[in-house]
């Protein structure tokens, strides 16, 4: 495709973008559907373009105010992750020398809302909540993150998975944190892998990885993840399980269960049970109280400690809707923990990075329920998890991970053992 063409498709989906109607990979793949002679490089360009976008949506448009034409394209020209040669071919003279122009200006020059690139009520609480490191995290944020796998182990062990994917020439390395963890060097199309498709490798993020080994799922035991989504931790939990006993997957969400068959179909898995339930207080919920080894809330959150994936998010998000966020999430646990047995575990999360979804929970929680919960301190677990440098991922008892500090995304956990 000539330059010119390449570059009005990309002006045509940030436009659709920018319009904040649906999630931005929503937006991008039914655009890659309706445009379906693209080649690999040119979704790549589009895609990773409107990222960068995303990412850094106020420095953009506080650059693109010079200039002249239609606004999405000086932001797709300053946006860019194509090859820049290519792109210049596209121009004509006036923007290219625009382009010359604005591409001089160091960003460290500019004013703190175009370099922390947030809306004014999440700098806000950022940067009270973390002082410290604030500029760190944001900068960690608007990275792009790394693609990180964890090895099926009822298939293969992380040294051979690792192996297969160098036979394929794809250079993985040993997760710092998780022993079930590969991190693997740049973002190479997986789908098409052997070691995908049999099963051996899952795409998962390793805070997603540590959130699956706090709960500690073990043979024959009777395991619910109450908030099972598309099933990445249901896939690690039933794995742990070493698909025996009976993992329950409930979700309001049939569209996001039905996600998890093929997944559940490569990972050989057999011994989970999903259920689309209607809300938390369903009836077939009550039916299990008191039975259950190990419950997972994996609680709908903001996703803010994901915005290295889904940077549209920071965009999208608002106070109002967070509010509506912790009645859910607190409405969720409290359903959930009818659940454990005497002697089992509950364990609340997040992929959030904000006190308001994880720790103010956690304790109004912790408050209401000191006669049948004990708290426990996830330093310990992860060590029986064999987690190495655990103590390093908590707070207060508490799992706390930082895209800067330990390179997973933003994710939160407590857990409690039922007296
Ligand atoms: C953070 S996502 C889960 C991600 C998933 N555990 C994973 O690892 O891929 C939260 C999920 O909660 C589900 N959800 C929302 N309200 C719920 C409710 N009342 N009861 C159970 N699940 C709910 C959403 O549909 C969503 O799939």
């Amino acid at each position: 495709m000539p330059p010119h063409a390449l570059l009005e498709l990309t002006t045509d989906l940030l436009h659709r973008v920018l319009q904040f109607d649906h999630p931005a990979d929503k937006v991008v793949s039914d655009f890659f559907r309706q445009h379906r002679g693209l080649g690999g490089r040119e979704r790549h360009t589009l895609a990773e373009t409107a990222y960068e976008l995303l990412r850094h949506r106020l420095r953009y448009q506080h650059l693109a105010q010079s200039g002249r034409g239609e606004l999405p394209r000086r932001l797709a020209l300053l946006a860019w992750q194509g090859d820049a040669g290519f792109l210049r071919g596209g121009l004509d003279e006036g923007e290219r020398a625009w382009l010359s122009q604005v591409q001089a200006v160091d960003p460290a020059s500019l004013p703190e809302p175009q370099r922390h690139d947030l809306p004014p009520w999440l700098a806000e609480r950022l940067q009270a909540e973390r002082p410290d490191d604030f500029w760190p995290l944001v900068e960690a944020l608007n990275r792009p993150a790394p693609l990180d796998l964890r090895v099926n182990l009822l298939k293969a062990r992380r040294e051979e998975a690792r192996a297969a994917l160098a036979e394929a020439g794809l250079a993985a390395e040993p997760t710092p944190y998780s022993p079930w963890g590969l991190r693997l060097a740049g973002k190479p199309a997986l789908q098409k892998q052997p070691v995908f498709l049999d099963g051996r490798v899952e795409v998962q993020d390793e805070g997603s990885q540590l959130l699956a080994l706090l709960v500690d799922a073990r043979r024959g035991e009777m395991v619910v993840d109450f908030c099972a989504g598309a099933g990445g931790k249901t896939l690690a939990l039933g794995a742990a399980m070493r698909n025996t006993g009976r993992l329950y997957a409930f979700d309001t969400s049939g569209h996001r269960l039905a996600a998890l068959k093929p997944r559940l179909a490569r990972s050989g898995l057999s011994n989970h049970y999903p259920v689309q339930i209607a809300h938390e207080r369903d009836e077939r919920i009550k039916r299990l109280a008191g039975k259950i080894d190990r419950v997972l809330v994996d609680a709908p959150c903001s996703g803010l400690g994901t915005l290295r994936r889904n940077p549209d998010l920071k965009w999208r998000q608002s106070p109002a809707a967070l509010a509506e966020l912790v009645a859910k999430q607190t409405a969720i646990l409290e359903s959930a923990a009818r659940l454990p047995k005497p002697g089992g575990r509950l364990v609340y999360a997040t992929c959030s990075l904000l006190a308001e979804e994880n720790e103010a929970v956690a304790a109004a929680f912790t408050a209401a329920h000191a006669a049948d919960y004990e708290p426990l301190d996830v330093a310990e677990l992860l060590a029986k998890a064999r987690v190495e440098g655990g103590d390093g991922l908590v707070q207060d008892g508490r799992l706390r991970l930082w895209p800067h500090r330990h390179g997973t995304d933003g994710f939160f956990a407590a857990a409690w053992q039922r007296r």
